[in-house]
């Protein structure tokens, strides 16, 4: 009698919660993974789901820790921001496919009055408030700027209103959030788009597998 071989554990698919996940489920679904039900009630409290697929399980993380637990190995495939992946630059992160979902762009942004006599030339220190300090201060040297971070995780439109510093680096959309508080843009930093991750080493020791998904996420980006 042949003897059973045990399959390989399933692979994990991380996901950031939030926005993305709007855009994300249809494109998935189109790739043949349909979340178990539980995986769209916001309001349950566990973390881990099974698919449709019986080697693929899905976690729904922050957006920056889909980036760390692929990084990690924890989860082999993932989706991301290229704001994410600039920021959190790890070498183990493979990211092939632009799903072209989460469009925006990271820019800087300041006070509308100040903005009416300042020389970007000009700075030589700037201090910014941002979630986003390493794309900031790589931005900035550059061009022999030296940038000086304030930490935030959100609301940075709230810190040249309150004194705390005159510009901010952020994502920018529509340029609502901005123009709400005040701030224009006065620097494109990059485009934003969200990729298809996956983990080098989960690459190379399960091949076929993890590449069978790179490509049938590339064929259902390019479709789109
Ligand atoms: N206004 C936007 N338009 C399009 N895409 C966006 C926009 N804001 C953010 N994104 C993309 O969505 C990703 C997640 O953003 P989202 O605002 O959902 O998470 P967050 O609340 O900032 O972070 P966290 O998940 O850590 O709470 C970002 O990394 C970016 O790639
Ligand atoms: O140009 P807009 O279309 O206004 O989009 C930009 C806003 O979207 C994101 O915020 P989000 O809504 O995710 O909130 P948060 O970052 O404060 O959590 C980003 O941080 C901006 O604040």
């Amino acid at each position: 009698m042949p003897s059973e071989r045990p399959s390989p554990p399933p692979l994990v698919l991380a996901l950031p919660k939030g926005r993305i996940l709007r855009e994300l489920v249809p494109l998935m679904q189109r790739a043949g993974i349909e979340p178990e039900p539980e995986f769209h009630d916001e309001h349950s409290r566990r973390l881990l789901f099974s698919t449709s697929v019986p080697g693929i399980e899905l976690v729904r993380v922050r957006s920056f820790d889909v980036a760390t637990f692929v990084a990690h190995g924890g989860a082999q495939l993932g989706v991301a921001g290229n704001d994410v992946l600039m920021e959190f630059d790890h070498p183990e992160i493979y990211a092939p496919v632009d799903l072209g979902i989460g469009r925006c762009r990271i820019s800087v942004a300041e006070r509308k009055e100040l903005m009416e006599d300042d020389d970007p030339s000009r700075w030589s220190h700037v201090r910014i408030a941002t979630k986003y300090s390493q794309i900031t201060r790589r931005h900035f040297a550059a061009r022999g700027v030296q940038a000086e971070c304030i930490k935030l995780n959100g609301a940075m439109e709230l810190a040249p209103i309150l004194g705390m510093c005159r510009r901010i680096v952020d994502l920018v959309s529509t340029g609502a959030t901005l123009a709400a508080n005040g701030l224009v843009e006065v620097e494109h930093i990059a485009d934003v788009t969200s990729r298809f991750i996956v983990n080098r080493t989960a690459l190379k020791t399960r091949p076929r597998e993890v590449m069978g998904w790179v490509e049938r996420f590339r064929e259902v980006a390019d479709a789109a």
